[in-house]
């Protein structure tokens, strides 16, 4: 088996007391190749070797009639008695160049690798591939109880290996495959994962076949998808620069999409605002459905057109958390609002736990919230509120951080600054007004979560064969979040300037009314749209 020839889409790692009551471990094997395993590593941990090498070469007799390159974990000794394809190790086995030395060059040699320098290492002593985990915790089935990689910790690791082919490993099921592979395209290089690695989903399944047939075609559909460029990671698909004008345009053109299709949009969110965010949302033109318990956001996932999760008060991230996920799996848009973050470490840890259990497709925030999310130390905080003179290149700021979350990134202010990793834009719409209301950072992301579900709908409207297992979501939801900012932002200038606004409370009650009164002539004649150079 030459080294070049290894596709690793689809990585099974065995685990005989994982199977299920009366399944045979070479039986369960066989069907999971059969369903489309490309890669297999025999793990034994308690295993006498006698025993481990009589499986092992039971095992390469089943892999070599699908062949698939086999890989033994661990064990030098078990390696040379059965020299199958290569040899796995861990961080606490054999060092790499000593293990080098022993199965000779030909063999392939696996790391498992959890950090940055550990793949450095790993890379510089020549390992063939790496194992990147844990990223979820594998143990228990609540993969949020120990924080692990997550998606995003994983994509970091991506951009150190120069090329050496990646599985990510731990707790790795097919509702969070999708999130996986989109939320670990690497920040800098734009490197994806070459494939996962799955023990119990497929070992501890009553049909191997299907479980791994299932999860291939997660990973094959993803690839393809990446090739067309249609991911989530290039939000918009669309292949070249638009102009301001055209940007506004599509914007203006989603207004219609919202009213003729009354998109429900799920909102979790802080009780400060939650009756402003339900007004804000029927008026233009949408539904609003503040459901927060985990039992009933289930079944609603599938007929909703976006979700919101915002942080504000944290009373509900049970449901915060189910929500996200069902929207993931459902392929429906996410923002997510993560309202103070900066403010206390609970917020801080809170939010790192949401995004380890779903993939946001627009992160909103102010840009105390955004520069804390950034791990930056710029911008200062009051509450809910940014205080001082904000970043000194706030578009950069957007741009490097949507490309680390694989998330289009909005921070809100005077200006707002939209990025979905490449393009950046800026917008200079709205009212000092706005700053005197409690709650319109809350209510532009409802309006930023209601035109993403135009903007799916739209696409889906025109490709509806396109839709599939690999995406998180589709649609162009740069241009989603764009028209959201414009369109809350005109309103409020439509609002400020009537005659019978006379401060905060007048505006608020104004501010619902124009919502309801924009309309696209507005838009395109008042959006102030600048494509920046970043
Ligand atoms: N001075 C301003 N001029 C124009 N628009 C503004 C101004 N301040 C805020 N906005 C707009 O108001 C909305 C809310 O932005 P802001 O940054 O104030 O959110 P926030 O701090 O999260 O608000 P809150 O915490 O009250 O919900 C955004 O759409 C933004 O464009
Ligand atoms: C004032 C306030 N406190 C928690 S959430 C919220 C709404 C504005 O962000």
């Amino acid at each position: 088996m030459g080294k070049a020839a290894i596709d690793y889409s689809l990585y099974l790692v065995t685990g005989r007391e994982l199977l299920p009551e009366g399944k045979d471990y070479y039986e369960s094997l066989e069907e999971a190749l059969q369903g489309g395993v490309t890669v297999v590593q025999v793990r034994e941990k308690d295993t006498d070797t006698g025993e481990f090498v009589e499986i092992a070469r039971k095992t390469k007799e089943i892999t070599d009639k699908y062949n698939v390159p086999l890989f033994i974990n661990d064990r030098i000794d078990v390696f040379l008695a059965v020299r199958p394809a290569g040899l796995h190790i861990g961080q606490s086995d054999l060092p790499l160049a000593r293990a080098r030395e022993l199965v000779g060059d030909d063999a392939l040699i696996g790391v498992s690798v959890s950090n940055v320098d550990e793949a450095r290492a790993a890379v510089a002593g020549g390992a063939d591939y790496v194992g990147v985990g844990a990223i979820w915790d594998t143990g228990s089935k609540d993969v949020t109880a120990k924080l692990k990689l997550a998606p995003e910790g994983a994509g970091v690791v991506l951009d150190v290996l120069e090329g050496v082919p990646s599985v990510a490993i731990g707790g790795i099921h097919p509702p969070n495959v999708p999130q996986l592979l989109h939320g670990s395209v690497s920040p800098v290089n734009r490197t994806a994962l070459d494939g996962v690695a799955v023990i119990s989903a497929i070992v501890s399944s009553a049909d191997p076949r299907a479980a791994a047939a299932g999860i291939r075609a997660q990973v094959d559909s993803f690839k393809r998808a990446r090739k067309t460029g249609n991911t989530q990671a290039v939000f918009s698909g669309a292949k070249a620069a638009r102009t301001p004008k055209e940007l506004i345009e599509q914007s203006a053109a989603l207004m219609a999409v919202v009213r003729d299709n009354t998109p429900l949009v799920h909102q979790l969110t802080n009780n400060v605002v939650i009756n402003d965010s339900a007004n804000a949302t029927l008026a233009v033109g949408a539904s609003p459905i503040m459901a927060t318990n985990p039992f009933d956001v289930k079944d609603l996932s599938p007929a909703i057109g976006a979700l919101l999760v915002n942080f504000g008060t944290i009373t509900d991230k049970a449901g915060m958390l189910v929500a996200g996920r069902e929207a993931n799996v459902n392929r429906k848009p996410v923002v997510y609002d993560p309202v103070a973050v900066g403010a206390t470490a609970f917020r801080r840890s809170t939010s790192k736990e949401l995004l380890s259990h779903w993939q946001p497709t627009v992160i909103k925030g102010n840009p105390a919230e955004i520069g804390a999310l950034a791990e930056s130390t710029e911008v200062a905080s009051r509450g809910v509120d940014a205080v001082g003179g904000g970043f000194a290149n706030p578009g950069s700021v957007v741009k490097v951080l949507a490309r680390r979350k694989n998330a289009i990134v909005v921070m809100t202010g005077k200006h707002d600054y939209i990025s979905d990793g490449e393009t950046v834009l800026k917008t200079s719409n709205g009212v000092d007004l706005l700053e005197v209301i409690t709650g319109s950072g809350c209510m532009t992301g409802t309006i930023v979560a209601t035109f993403c579900a135009a903007a799916r709908l739209h696409f889906l409207a025109s490709n509806a064969a396109v839709e599939n297992d690999s995406q998180l979501v589709q649609g162009d939801h740069l241009v989603g979040a764009l028209a959201g900012v414009l369109v809350f932002n005109i309103a409020a200038e439509l609002a400020a300037a009537r005659p019978d606004v006379k401060g905060p409370g007048t505006f608020r009650a104004a501010l619902i009314d124009e919502l309801y009164n924009v309309r696209a002539a507005d838009v395109l004649a008042r959006a102030k749209v600048e494509v920046l150079e970043v």
